[in-house]
Order: C-alpha cells, then structure tokens, then sequence
C-alpha cells in the first residue's frame, strides 16, 4: 500500500458558480426544448391535426411556414408537436437501456472472479455487434411500432453503458473504501447500492445525457425506416421520411423535422460537455486510489484459547506474468486480548498482504494457505463462508493507511459509521447513530451531530482516521488491523492516533496488529514487534528490547536506521545497501544474507529457522548478533 499525503480538499459550495457562455447556450437550448415538449401539444396540437383538403401538398407561405402534407396539415405546427413524442421515447430508451446496463455492469464490481470474468466475456461479446444493427434486429423481431423501437434501442444500448459501468466499477472495486465495506461483511446489493454506484454515478450521468442524444437520432431513424412510430402518431423521424417523398419540388417539409432532430442531438450533447466540466471543476474524477513453494514451519507461539488470532505457516501466493510469487513464506503470529503487536519491515517485506490475508481482502490473483488459522478461538478452516464473513466484520476491524481512500467519498459519516452495526447488529437507525455519537466522542471527535451529517472530504486527515477507527470499533471488535494508519498524517497528528489506540486497548482489551516502517513508533507503542523480512518473520521480541536487545541483522539495520532527535547528529543515519529478495525466486538460505555484513558459508545454504532466545525473544539468524552498542541502545530510547 502506498503513501500518499493528500491536501485538504476544499469544501463544497466554496466557489462561487459562474456559468461559461456555453453553459448559458446549452441550457437555453435545453429549456427550448423542455418548454416545446410541454407547451407543443397545448399550443399547436390542434393545428398539427387540423385537416385542410383545399391545401394539400402545398408549399411554405405566410399561413404555413414549413407547407402542409398530404392532408393539407400545417407541417410547423407539426414539427413542435412531435417534439414531445420525439423526445419522450428517446428518453425511455436511453433510460431503460441506461438502468439495465449499469446493473449488469456494476455487478462486476461485487461478485467474485470467476463470474466476473463470465460477465466481461459476455459484455465483450454482446460489443462486438454495432448497437444500431443490434437495435434494428429486435425492432424488426417485436415488429413495427414505438413500444418494439424503445425497447430495441434500449438492449442495442445495454453493453455499451455495461462496458462503462464495468470499467468505472472496477476503479471502486480496488478502492480502500470498498476493502474497508467488504471486511464489514456488507452484502452485495448493499455494496453495490451504497458504494459502488454513487461513486461512478456522476460519469454515468454525462454518458447518459450524451447518450440520449444518439438515441433521438437512432429512434428518428427507426421511425423514418418505418419501424418506428405509426399513424396516427408522428415523431420527427415520421415526418423526416414523409417530407423526403417530396424534396425535389420541396425541401422545407423535410428538412424542418431534420433541424428538429440536429437541434435536440445538439442539445444534449452541449449538456453532456457542461455537466462534464462542471464535474471535473468540482473534483477532478474519482477518489485518488491508492494497492508455494513451502518454507519450513515457523515454531509456533504457543496456542492458548485466549488468543484473538492465531495463525501458524501463512503464505501468500500471487500468480504474476512472470510466474508465481510467494511474498508471504510461512510466518506465525498470535495476539492476545490487549496486547499490541508491531509488525515492522522495510517495503515489500510482505506486511500489507499478511493484513489482508488475515482480513480475506487478498486481491483476486493472490490466495492465502495456512495450517492454523484461528480467529477469535474458532478454527476458520471448520466455519462456512457466511460465518466466517459475518466473523470477520463483527470481530476485525480494518484500518487502513489512507483514510481519504479508506472512506467512501459520496456518503455522509453518518451512513458509513452506522452501515455495519444496523446490518451486523441489527441496530436500528437511531440506536446505531447513538452509537456513532458515542463511538466518535469515544476517538475524541467533538460536535458528533455536525460530524455525521458531513462528507469525508470536508474533515482533516487526522479526523478521517479516527472516523476510520470509529467506524471499525462500532461492531466492537476484538482485534483491529491498522497498516501503517499514521503514515499518511502530520506527526501531531500521529502521536493522537497513537495515543487512541493505546485508550482502545486499555478500555476495551481490543488487540492491535500495528504495522508499520516506523521502528520508533512501534517501540513506543507496541508491547511486542515481529519483524518481517523477504515474506518471513525474522525476529520477534519483546517492543521494549528492540533498542537494546535485537539480534538480527536486519532488526539492527532497521534500529539504526531509524531516525531520532536523541541520536548523535554527526552521525550519518545508516541505510541497509542492497535489495530485498525477489518474491519470485527467493533463493535458498538466508533471505538477508545477500545484505548481511555478518554472512558466513552456512547463510546461503541453509535456511535458519527462529530459534528460541529467551523471554519471548526469537531469531532467524545462524549467527545472531551481540546486544546492541550503547550509541544503538540511545537511538530508540
Ligand atoms: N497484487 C500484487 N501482485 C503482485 N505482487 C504483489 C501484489 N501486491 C503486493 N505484491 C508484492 O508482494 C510483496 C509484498 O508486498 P506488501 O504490499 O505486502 O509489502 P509491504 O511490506 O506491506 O510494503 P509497504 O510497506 O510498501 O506497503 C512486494 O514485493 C510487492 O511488490
């Protein structure tokens, strides 16, 4: 997961709306046509219907600007006429066309791979076939009239507004914020209702205006093939083709309606372009998105019924191009009620997918193994999908690094804070927002009533990780994953962060599984720290030893490496030269002894396993280090 410091976003309504001239233009124009659609038929329904035999066919004159048709009509008075019919069943098209698409399409973004895979298949197939063909093909099949029009051009629309939807969907569904939603164990509708369709809604929107546009001209051209609108109804396509008949002798009666059809196209397009710009005025697009081979087995820490979590020989395998990478090789963790455990490495090391293997958030090409994984005392392998969801999102809270992302932009706090405790808890909707107001007071969030009515982007970064953590501890759970939740926030910022996990802890023994780059910070907090490396646990031992009493290598490296005030400023901050093992072809022996300044023969050959130290202190190190130096025991404490 990376870092990203985002600015604070400025608060809506602070600019003041000033309309560009193309604005003012396509909103007279679609005005214009709002008002002929209503008025039209009031003011000259009767004239369109008027019969006249002594002027049939004649051409334009004063009494009849466009001339009149073959039963002596007034054709201008026609022409605005028809342009609520026009305009009624290019909506419903677009419309029908829009909804069945978006739900097909959005559906990708909350079902799992394999009919994901199904559905982009069959939208890819269904786009192979020009939308007007697909759309001429069922007019032909429910056969001529508006109804059979509407609804053909409405399935020839279906995968392309499925194909949109699809894409923009895809971009939530990698979103911090819907990870965050799926570890609540939100159902799908709710998932799809809640968080994936408000944030795609605004594109949608454009698409859609624009696409009303094509689909006047495409019904127009229905109706003047004949497979449209019959008489007695006319659209603009209907007398498009009457007028045609007659062109030679005189032009106007065909291209009145013509106009018609390029003014309404041109209006909805202008709108589109507006909307368009507005939109990228107001946000600049989406929120900002952030993310076997067998080692040998670990010693496992011993395996108590108090423990909130404890997994034993976890592996991640991701399928890559390249082949098959193993970023996470075996490791072993456990926690107690209470207890916070750091787990600290440098970047690839493997921290942010043992998270999300342990919360079932892997990314879909990745899969997670174990041979123990016991959450909350009960054997994950024995339970069903459904438990083990509604475990996960009653028992794990998930706090991740970027609130901004974590946070779905388009809802009130109030609504995210209170989601998982009405569905999981059955709280009503006002018991579950006396519990947001007690939970925010709880993360030292004043004024709970404005905070809850307000979005995301109009609070600081520091209050969007305590509503992350507020969010997280209203299903009171027992154990709660924070990766790296203060990287992204000022260090004042951090320190309060800090301090209200340690309150967590004390008041309700929640455990926490902190990680983090940050060794100082999880010597300060943490009562225990593993330290990962190359996928494994390297070291463990207790947080108020690492300054003094780390063993390996690597945990010194880190030690030193971390920066302090307290430390001698002549003397430069150490790096560690080299790189971390590649995931995909780790190598045999130790994973740091391409690095380590202490390698011996041994290192490159033979994997070391942890080995018992003493005092809950164990090393992966053949040749583990003496206690630190007195400058090394001064950085960190
Ligand atoms: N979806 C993915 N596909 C392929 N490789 C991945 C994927 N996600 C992570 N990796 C690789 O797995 C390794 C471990 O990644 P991970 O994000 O767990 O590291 P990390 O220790 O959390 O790093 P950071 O502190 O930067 O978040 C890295 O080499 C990373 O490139």
């Amino acid at each position: 997961m990376t870092a990203s410091l985002l600015p604070r976003a400025p608060r809506v309504g602070s600019r003041p709306a000033v309309l560009s001239p193309m604005a003012v233009l396509a909103v007279a124009m679609a005005g214009s046509l709002l008002f002929l659609a209503v008025a039209g038929p009031v003011i000259w329904g009767s004239a369109a219907e008027r019969l006249d035999l002594s002027a049939v066919l004649q051409g334009p004159s004063a009494a009849h600007p466009v001339g009149t048709d073959n039963l002596g009509r007034d054709l201008f008075a026609r022409v605005l006429t028809a342009t609520r019919l026009s305009l009624v069943l290019a909506l419903a098209a677009t419309l029908l066309g829009a909804v069945a698409g978006v739900v097909f399409g959005s559906l990708t973004a909350v079902v799992g791979g394999r009919s994901r895979r199904l559905l982009g298949s069959l939208v890819n197939l269904l786009l192979a076939f020009p939308g007007l063909l697909v759309a001429m093909f069922f007019a032909v099949l429910f056969g001529a009239g508006a109804v059979g029009a509407v609804l053909a051009l409405a399935i020839g629309s279906i995968p392309g507004f499925a194909r949109l939807t699809q894409t923009l969907a895809a971009r939530v569904a990698d979103t911090d914020f819907m990870a965050a939603a799926r570890v609540l164990g939100l159902r799908r509708h709710r998932l799809l209702w809640r968080h994936v369709l408000p944030n795609i809604a605004e594109p949608l929107l454009l698409n859609t205006t624009i696409s009303a546009g094509s689909a006047l001209v495409a019904l127009s051209g229905l109706s003047f093939l004949g497979l449209g609108v019959q008489a007695p109804g006319y659209d603009w396509g209907q007398l498009l083709s009457q007028g045609l008949d007659r062109i030679y002798a005189e032009p106007l009666p065909a291209i009145a309606p013509g106009l018609a059809i390029v003014y309404a196209a041109l209006t909805f397009q202008l709108l589109g372009e507006v909307l368009a710009q507005a939109a990228a005025r107001r946000h600049g697009g989406l929120p900002r998105v952030p993310g076997q081979t067998a080692r040998p087995a670990s010693p496992v820490p011993p395996a108590t019924d108090d423990h909130v979590l404890e997994v034993e020989d976890l592996t991640v395998a991701i399928a890559t191009p390249d082949g098959v990478s193993h970023p996470v090789r075996g490791i072993s963790l456990a926690l107690r009620p209470g207890e916070i455990v750091g787990l600290v490495g440098e970047s690839g090391s493997g921290k942010s997918l043992t998270a999300l293997a342990l919360a079932d958030l892997l990314p879909e090409q990745a899969r997670a193994a174990w041979r123990t994984n016991r959450l909350l005392g009960t054997d994950v392998d024995t339970m069903t999908p459904g438990a083990r969801d509604r475990q996960l999102a009653t028992g794990l809270a998930m706090v991740f690094q970027n609130p901004a992302s974590a946070l779905n932009p388009s809802l009130r706090i109030g609504t995210q804070l209170t989601e998982a405790a009405r569905t999981h808890l059955g709280l009503s909707r006002s018991d579950a927002l006396a519990q947001a107001r007690l939970t925010l007071t709880r993360v030292a969030l004043p004024s709970p009533d404005r905070l809850l009515r307000s979005r995301p982007h109009q609070l600081s970064g520091g209050q969007r990780q305590r509503v992350m953590i507020a969010t997280g501890l209203m299903t009171r759970p027992r154990l709660i994953i924070a990766d790296e939740p203060t990287t992204a926030l000022d260090v004042r910022v951090q320190r309060q962060i800090v301090e209200l996990l340690r309150g967590i802890r004390r008041e309700a023994a929640t455990a926490v599984l902190f990680i983090s780059h940050d060794v100082a910070l999880v010597a300060d907090l943490c009562d225990r720290v593993l330290v990962m490396y190359g996928g494994l646990i390297v070291e463990c031992l207790p947080a108020a030893h690492l300054a003094t009493d780390a063993r390996h290598p690597y945990t010194r490296a880190l030690v030193e490496s971390a920066p302090d005030l307290s430390a001698d400023r002549d003397r430069p901050l150490r790096t560690i030269d080299g790189l971390p093992p590649d995931p995909l072809s780790p190598g045999p022996g130790c994973p740091f002894q391409p690095r380590c300044t202490n390698r011996q023969a041994r290192c490159a050959e033979e994997h070391p396993p942890l080995s018992d130290l003493g005092v809950g202190h164990r090393v992966a190190c053949w040749h583990p280090m003496p206690p630190a130096a007195p400058h090394i025991k001064a950085a960190l404490t």
